[in-house]
């Protein structure tokens, strides 16, 4: 392993932009699948015996890229994934435990547009580690126009990463239904009460909630057509087919396949999810009309 090196795994927008901001200050490796123009783009051997790695793969993807690719040197990881497994419900940190012990790695997260941070734009984001010295570590890497935050609430960041992203969804449906501002603060704020009521079940920590983690991201991604998932809510308020909408995404909206996780794990674990669970339904073809007359009634 070659000490004091950095390598970016996944070449997608938030690879990129991750890949952009780090290579400030020191050089940043990086490397994809395919092979791509970027400076210091690299082969995976050659990223995989980096010291730090920061991994910007799809959340769905994690699982079978872990198992086919990663062999545990001693490296420290970040991960940049928002999503949570649709077929088995588990969060990315317990699929990462299985192959990185856990003082090894940290969950990047905040409010995070890949378009903004390649641009060199400030913004402000949490590295959350149950090691502090993974916070400081990665930190030093991070160039001056981003601020970073410590928290040591994973399954907090994880849960309001993941569920902000169902929560855009809903929003651009509010908005492509023209159903008004009142409504899509309405529906945001009480959004936010229930990603928080999912995540104290889970063991989350409230404050990860209201700061950078919870209502940063939750207020960038559900009022803005930069958001692939506000997207998603704008097709499906338009009755376009889902695969059409994905088709002219072009790129991942974890927000689809982390409502069928939401749906199942509130539905194991009995917690009152409706506005996850009607962004489910729609997903599955329930008339956005229906599911807005639902989400009313008392
Ligand atoms: N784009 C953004 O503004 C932000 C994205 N994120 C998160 O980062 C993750 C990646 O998103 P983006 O880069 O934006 O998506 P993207 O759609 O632009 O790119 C995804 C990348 O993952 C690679 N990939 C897909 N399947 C793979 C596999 N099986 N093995 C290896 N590589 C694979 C693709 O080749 C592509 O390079 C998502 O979880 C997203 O929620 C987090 C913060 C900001
Ligand atoms: O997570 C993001 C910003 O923080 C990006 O959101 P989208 O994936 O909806 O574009």
């Amino acid at each position: 392993m070659n000490k004091n090196t950095i390598a970016v795994i996944g070449a997608g927008k938030w690879g990129q932009a991750l890949h952009f901001a780090l290579n400030k200050k020191q050089k940043c490796l990086i490397t994809s699948r395919t092979k791509r123009e970027i400076e210091n783009f690299v082969d995976l051997e050659t990223a995989m015996n980096c010291e730090y790695l920061v991994i910007a793969i799809p959340a769905q993807e994690i699982r079978a890229w872990l198992k086919q690719n990663f062999k545990f040197k001693g490296q420290k990881i970040l991960v940049a994934s928002k999503g949570i497994e649709a077929n088995t419900g588990e969060f990315l940190n317990e699929i990462y435990s299985e192959f990185v012990p856990e003082k090894n790695i940290g969950f990047i997260s905040g409010p995070s547009f890949a378009a903004e941070v390649i641009k060199g734009l400030p913004c402000a984001l949490v590295i959350n580690s149950n090691s502090k010295k993974i916070y400081k570590e990665f930190s030093v890497f991070f160039p001056n126009f981003i601020k970073t935050y410590y928290s040591a609430d994973v399954i907090g960041a994880e849960i309001a990463g993941a569920y902000k992203n169902v929560l855009a969804i809903a929003s651009g449906i509010c908005e492509g239904l023209n159903l008004g501002k009142n409504a899509q603060a309405s529906l945001i704020a009480r959004g936010l009460v229930e990603m928080q009521r999912f995540g104290k079940h889970f063991g989350a920590k409230k404050s990860s909630f209201i700061g950078l983690s919870g209502a940063g991201d939750l207020f960038l991604t559900a009022n803005s057509t930069m958001s692939r998932n506000f997207r998603v809510g704008l097709g499906l308020a338009q009755n376009k087919p889902l695969d059409v909408i994905l088709e002219e995404l072009g790129e991942v909206a974890e927000g689809v396949k982390t409502s069928v996780a939401i749906h199942s794990l509130s539905e194991q674990h009995s917690i009152y999810t409706p506005i996850a669970n009607e962004v489910y339904k729609v997903l599955n073809g329930k008339s956005t009309q229906e599911s807005l007359k639902d989400l009313l009634k008392n």
